[in-house]
C-alpha cells in the first residue's frame, strides 16, 4: 500500500469543495471556499448575482479563480501533501459558461508562481460575468433553436431536451446576438467544468460528453456538436467550443504553474471534469433501479438510465461513467435557497426550529398546499407564492408550522410528478439515494421517503459529487476495459436512514392530484 492521494474538486452553484481519498478510499482531506462569506468582495448572495429584473442570474468568473486560490492556500496552511496527489479530476454547476478572450490561452499556459491565478486571469475573460444556470433570460433564442431543427420535440430527440433557457447554446447565441464585439473577441468558451480542469491543467480543457449534453448543441447518439445547433447559435463555434471527449479522458499533466507553486508532482494527472449532477451518479455508484435526490442549490432527481428516451419533460445526459448509456435527470430551481428563505422567516434561522415546527402538523397538512417559486421555477415556468386552503381558497399567510410542512410537501410532490412524468419508475424495490447540503437534515428526508413512498438511503460523505471527481480519477488510471465496479466495490453501502410511515401512505396519491390541479391552476394565473 502506497499512500497515493486522488483529488476531487467540486465548483458548484454556493462553493469551492474538495475531497482527497487515499488508496483505500478514506477521506484524507476534505475542504471548502464558501462563496459568499470567504470572498465578500464580490458581493454574491448564494454564490450569485440576481438582477434587477429576477430573471437574469449570473457569477462573477474571477471570483471561481480566486476561490480556487483560497482552497489550494488553504490545503497548504493545512499541511496537505500535493506531491502525494496522483491524479484529480472534478465537476462544476451545469449549463454555466465562461468566455476566455483572445490571447488567454497564452497567459493560462505561462502562469508565473510568484502570483497567484486570480491576480495573474482575472483580465482573461470576454465577459466578466457568467451567465449559470439559475438564468431564465434565454426565451427568445428557445423558440429560435427549436424552429431551426424542426420543433421542441426534434430538439429533444437531437440533444436529449428541448430548449430550457439555462442551456447554454441558448445563452451563447444570446450574447452573439447582444453582444457580438465580445462574442468575437471570445477565443473559447468552457462550461464550469472544462473552465476549472482548464486551471488545473495549465490549458484549455475539453468539454466531456456528460456535461456536454446540457447545452442544447451536442448529439448525445453521435457524440458530436450538431451542426444545425451550432450555426443557429453563433459564427465558428465548433472553434470556440473545441472537441467534446468521453468524460474519462485523462487530459494530461498537472500545470508546472501548480507544480512550482504547491508542490504537485510533475506526473499528477488531470482527468476532464463534468457535471456535478453527473459527478454525484459516480460518487454515489447506484445500482439499476435506484434514484437519485441531490438536494443541493437545486433539487434534481436523477437515475442512469440503459437507454435515451429524451421526451418534452426533463433532460437525457450520456453518462459519464459509460458513453454507450445515458441519465435521465430533472431539476428545480426553488430547492435549498426557498427552503431556507422559509428556514430564516418561520424558525428564527435554526434548522432545529424548522424540524420542530415540522413536527407540529400531520402529513398532508389538513389539506392545506403552499407552492413557492422564490424564483422563476423551471418546471412549471411560474414565479409567485401561492397558498391553498382544503377548499382550494387561497390565502396570502399560513401559520409557520403550516408553512414549514407545505414548502417541504409541494416540493416533494412536484419532484415525484415530473420524475414520474420523463419515465422514472418507483417501484417497492426502489432505494432513494438523498445527497447535497439537505441530506443531512433527516425531517426532510423522512418527508421524501412517505411521498416517494421508498426507503432513503445517504452515504456517509454527503458531497457525492467530490467523491464521484476522486473515484472518476481512480477510474482513469485502470487499465482500458476495467469495470467501474471495481473502483467502488468495497464501498460501505449506502445506509437507509428513513422508510415510509405505515399510516401515511394514503394520504399523499391524493395529495399528489390535487397538488397536479393547483399546479395547472397557477400556470393559468
Ligand atoms: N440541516 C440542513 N437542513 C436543510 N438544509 C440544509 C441543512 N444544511 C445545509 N442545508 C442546505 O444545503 C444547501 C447547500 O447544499 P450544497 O450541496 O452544499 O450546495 P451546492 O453544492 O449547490 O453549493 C444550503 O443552501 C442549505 O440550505
Ligand atoms: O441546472 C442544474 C442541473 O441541470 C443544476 O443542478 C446545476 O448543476 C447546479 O447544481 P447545484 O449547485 O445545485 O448542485
Amino acid at each position: 500500500m502506497t499512500d497515493n492521494i486522488f483529488l476531487g474538486f467540486d465548483f458548484s452553484t454556493q462553493q469551492v469543495k474538495v475531497i482527497g481519498l487515499n488508496e483505500n478510499l478514506k477521506v484524507v482531506i476534505d475542504e471548502n471556499i464558501k462563496f459568499d462569506t470567504d470572498l465578500p468582495e464580490f458581493g454574491t448572495s448564494g454564490g450569485v448575482n440576481i438582477h434587477n429584473d429576477k430573471v437574469g442570474v449570473t457569477a462573477p468568473t474571477a471570483m471561481w479563480v480566486k476561490a480556487l486560490d483560497l482552497l489550494l492556500e488553504k490545503m497548504k496552511s493545512a499541511g496537505f501533501d500535493f506531491s502525494k496527489v496522483v491524479a484529480l479530476s472534478g465537476d462544476g454547476q451545469q449549463h454555466g459558461s465562461v468566455y476566455w478572450k483572445s490571447g488567454a490561452r497564452e497567459v493560462l499556459k505561462n502562469l508565473q508562481a510568484d502570483s497567484s491565478m486570480y491576480e495573474q486571469l482575472k483580465d482573461s475573460f470576454s465577459v466578466n460575468d457568467s451567465p449559470i444556470w439559475m438564468d431564465a433570460t434565454t426565451s427568445s433564442q428557445i423558440q429560435t433553436l427549436e424552429k431551426a431543427v424542426g420543433g421542441p420535440m426534434e430538439l429533444a430527440r437531437l440533444t436529449g431536451s428541448r430548449g430550457y433557457e439555462r442551456f447554454t447554446g441558448l445563452q451563447i447565441m444570446k450574447l452573439y446576438q447582444t453582444n457580438k464585439a465580445a462574442y468575437d473577441d471570445t477565443e473559447r468558451i468552457s462550461l464550469v467544468s472544462s473552465f476549472a480542469a482548464s486551471l488545473f491543467f495549465g490549458d484549455y480543457a475539453p468539454i466531456d460528453y456528460s456535461d456536454g449534453s446540457g447545452m442544447n448543441l451536442l448529439d448525445i447518439r453521435t457524440k458530436n456538436w450538431s451542426p444545425a445547433c451550432l450555426e443557429t447559435c453563433g459564427t465558428s463555434l465548433a472553434d470556440k467550443l473545441g472537441v467534446p471527449v468521453p468524460s474519462n479522458t485523462v487530459l494530461g499533466n498537472v500545470s508546472s504553474y501548480l507544480c512550482n507553486k504547491y508542490g504537485f508532482s510533475g506526473d499528477c494527472k488531470v482527468i476532464t471534469f463534468t457535471g456535478d449532477n453527473p459527478s454525484s451518479l459516480a460518487g454515489l455508484a447506484p445500482r439499476q433501479g435506484d434514484v437519485i435526490a441531490s438536494l443541493g442549490s437545486s433539487d434534481t432527481v436523477f437515475l442512469w438510465l440503459p437507454e435515451a428516451t429524451p421526451g418534452m419533460d426533463g433532460h437525457i445526459f450520456v453518462n459519464p461513467l459509460d458513453q454507450n448509456t445515458y441519465m435521465g435527470l430533472v431539476c428545480f430551481k426553488n430547492g435549498s435557497l426557498t427552503r431556507e428563505r422559509i428556514m430564516q422567516q418561520c424558525a428564527e434561522g435554526s434548522w432545529d426550529r424548522f424540524n420542530d415546527l415540522l413536527q407540529q402538523t400531520s402529513p398532508g397538512n389538513d389539506g392545506n398546499i403552499g407552492i413557492y417559486f422564490d424564483a422563476r421555477e423551471i418546471q412549471p415556468v411560474v414565479m409567485g407564492k401561492f397558498r391553498f386552503d382544503k377548499d382550494d381558497q387561497q390565502f396570502d399567510n399560513f401559520s409557520p408550522a403550516v408553512e414549514v410542512r407545505a414548502v417541504l410537501e409541494s416540493q416533494f410532490l412536484a419532484r415525484l410528478m415530473y420524475a414520474q412524468a420523463c419515465g422514472m419508475k418507483i417501484g417497492p424495490e426502489s432505494r432513494v439515494i438523498a445527497t447535497g447540503g439537505a441530506s443531512a437534515n433527516k425531517a426532510i428526508l423522512q418527508v421524501i421517503s412517505d411521498i416517494f413512498n421508498a426507503d432513503v438511503h445517504v452515504i456517509d460523505v454527503p458531497n457525492s459529487a467530490c467523491l464521484g471527481g476522486c473515484y472518476r480519477a481512480i477510474y482513469a488510471l485502470k487499465p482500458e476495459g476495467t469495470d467501474f465496479e471495481e473502483v467502488v466495490r468495497n464501498l460501505p453501502k449506502p445506509e437507509r436512514v428513513c422508510k415510509p410511515t405505515a399510516g401515511n401512505r394514503s394520504v399523499y396519491p391524493a395529495m399528489l392530484e390535487r397538488y397536479r390541479l393547483l399546479e395547472g391552476k397557477i400556470s393559468t394565473l
